[in-house]
């Protein structure tokens, strides 16, 4: 079966536990979680090739900004499930590669927000009051005074473009500095703008002539690529100055080093530029040498607290989701909330088996076990109805349909992708709470060729109905399911073939009619044998052959 989301993964033929890669520094804290699982390698300084041609072995990919995750590398990657990214920015791993591919993208939303946030307000400070160039004077034996006056930052205006999480803790810091605060973004809430003393403005013009320190915080997206540029600053007091801690290009660089050359504005404090380390002789470079900015390499997430955080949250997450589970802050995959989570968990585990059943079962049946264009009703009965958000339930069906006739590693990230690929369509029903049902949640797969149903108690699942056969198993390890005339002496004669065979059997259930729907001619039982050993053809082929015995499958789940 193929690993996914929702299974450990297989190990590359030459390990004997999964691989982990980490190519860049990241705290050992979080690598305290990993270890006693995983193989972990941190090599240093690996290129771009070198990158591609060891990617193949790794399940686990941990990086920060430096790494390039490329569609190639991503291509190579034949084992990976997981790239994790300590940190927040996922501009430079190719996410709707590593969606196709199945690769789940994790972040940590909010391990280094607080740092971000107050490496812009180093910047705002040291462009404020020239402390770089006080430092950099005196170290050369200086000690100019009058030449480095600067200005308080108390009762100035602070413009803030993206009032994300980044961006609103710099607005709070802000108005603790005493600043008057005023932000862009059509996508924050004003309510929370306004407890903050935040004045949202509608547009640009109404924010950049106003203002007279200006910071960015959104992600470098189409829509905030080089969004401020030489007509934007034009529109600034020359006495302004610009910080960027989020990314290089929301200011085009070229442009700011003409306006900060030609005293259209009056500086910069920048932390993040298009190319890190800047190309040689670029506008980046000559931004980072020009005496009126202040320039740091990238250090907004640079705190040993946040790199704590960002590791911890990052490796629990390539734990989980190696581990099969759910990741917290999935990038490609939709969200779900934790309460979500741990309801719906023991149920992902069932619908996967059923899912898995359902191929196996019907499979060898002719054309009726074929997935391509098959419709399924993936009902939901119980307290499980109340769910809105039952996307890994989806998925988990897909993975159980595809994952023993298929390679391909499905999960929650593209199991959409995949059904609709294979022409699989899935129509979730929500069919309401029913105060008649037996257990507190029921599942039901049903199709043009049969019914199968589930249930959850306490952490172990139980198949309940197979077609008109109603029972209780827990769907695990090797099962030979018979349908037979419901008559004395069959379970001996197929405990007989199994035995001559040297095929264990760990537990048998009789599945019957439900009363109800029991009519002429319908004396059938299902037998469902938990067996041990090897349940070739000829074992096939002799149950088949044992009197009264209507049909024979044997599946692996
Ligand atoms: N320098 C560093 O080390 C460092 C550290 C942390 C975060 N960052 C970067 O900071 C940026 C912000 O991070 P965050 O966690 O606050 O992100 P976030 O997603 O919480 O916030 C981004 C905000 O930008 C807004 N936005 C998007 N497009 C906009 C537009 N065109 N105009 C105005 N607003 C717009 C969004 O509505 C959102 O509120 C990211 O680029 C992140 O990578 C850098
Ligand atoms: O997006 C981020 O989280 C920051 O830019 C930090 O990047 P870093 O992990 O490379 O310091």
């Amino acid at each position: 079966m193929a690993p996914s989301a929702t299974s450990p993964p297989e190990n590359d033929s030459n390990t004997s536990r999964p691989k982990i890669l980490i190519p860049e520094k990241v705290s050992p804290d979080g690598l305290a979680i990993l270890s006693p699982h995983f193989d972990i390698d941190q090599p240093k300084g690996v290129s771009a090739e070198e990158l591609i041609s060891i990617i193949p072995k790794y399940h686990g990919l941990i990086i920060r900004s430096e790494t390039k995750v490329t569609a190639a590398v991503l291509a190579a990657a034949k084992n990976l499930k997981v790239v994790a990214r300590a940190g927040v920015g996922v501009d430079n791993v190719d996410v709707a590669s590593a969606t196709t591919r199945g690769i789940i993208v994790v972040n940590s939303p909010s391990g280094n927000i607080v740092a971000a946030a107050e490496h812009t307000i180093a910047l705002l400070m040291a462009v404020a009051r020239n402390v770089p160039a006080g430092d950099r004077s005196l170290r050369n034996g200086g000690w100019e005074r009058s030449k480095l006056v600067g200005t308080e930052v108390g009762g100035k205006t602070l413009g803030i473009i993206g009032l994300g999480k980044v961006g609103f803790k710099v607005a709070r810091m802000g108005v603790g500095l005493g600043m008057k605060v005023i932000a862009m973004d059509p996508y924050a809430n004003p309510d929370m703008a306004a407890s903050a003393s935040v004045t949202l403005v509608a547009d640009l013009p109404s924010l950049l002539p106003k203002v007279d320190f200006l910071t960015i915080h959104t992600p470098l997206i189409a829509s905030t690529l080089d969004l401020i540029s030489t007509a934007e600053l034009a529109t600034m007091k020359p006495t302004a100055k610009v910080l960027n801690v989020a990314r290089g290009g929301v200011y085009n660089e070229a442009a700011l080093l003409a306006a900060i050359e030609n005293d259209t504005i009056a500086g910069a404090g920048l932390d993040v530029f298009t190319s890190e380390p800047p190309a040689p002789n670029s506008p980046a470079e000559a931004l980072c040498r020009h005496p009126r900015v202040v320039a740091t390499p990238h250090l907004g997430a640079s705190t040993i607290e946040a790199q704590e955080n960002v590791s911890l949250d990052v490796c629990a997450q390539v734990l989980t989701i190696l581990q099969g589970g759910l990741p917290t802050s999935a990038v490609n995959a939709p969200l779900i909330l934790p309460e979500e989570y741990r309801k719906l968990q023991p149920f992902v585990k069932l619908v996967e088996k059923m899912g898995s059943l359902y191929t196996q079962h019907y499979s060898g049946k002719g054309s009726k076990g074929a997935l391509t264009g098959k419709h399924f009703d993936l009902i939901y009965e119980g307290e499980l109805a109340a769910i809105s958000n039952t996307r890994p339930l989806f998925a988990a069906l897909v993975k159980g349909l595809m994952g023993v006739v298929s390679e391909m590693n499905v999960n929650i990230v593209n199991a959409q992708l995949v059904a609709k690929e294979k022409g699989i369509v899935v129509s979730e029903i929500h069919s309401g709470s029913h105060s008649d049902l037996a257990y507190a949640s029921i599942v039901t797969l049903r199709s043009e060729e049969g019914i199968i149903s589930g249930y959850v108690s306490g952490k172990t699942v139980y198949i309940s109905r197979i077609d008109k056969f109603f029972a209780s198993f827990v769907p695990e390890g090797l099962l030979i399911l018979l349908r037979n005339y419901d008559r004395p002496g069959k379970i001996g004669g197929v405990g007989g073939i199994l035995g001559r065979h040297g095929i264990n059997v760990r537990f048998m259930s009789v599945a019957a009619l439900e009363d109800a729907g029991r009519g002429e001619g319908e004396d059938e039982a299902l037998m469902i044998l938990g067996v041990e050993g090897n349940v070739g053809r000829e074992v096939e082929g002799e149950l088949r052959g044992e009197g009264g015995i209507l049909d024979v499958s044997v599946v692996r789940l």
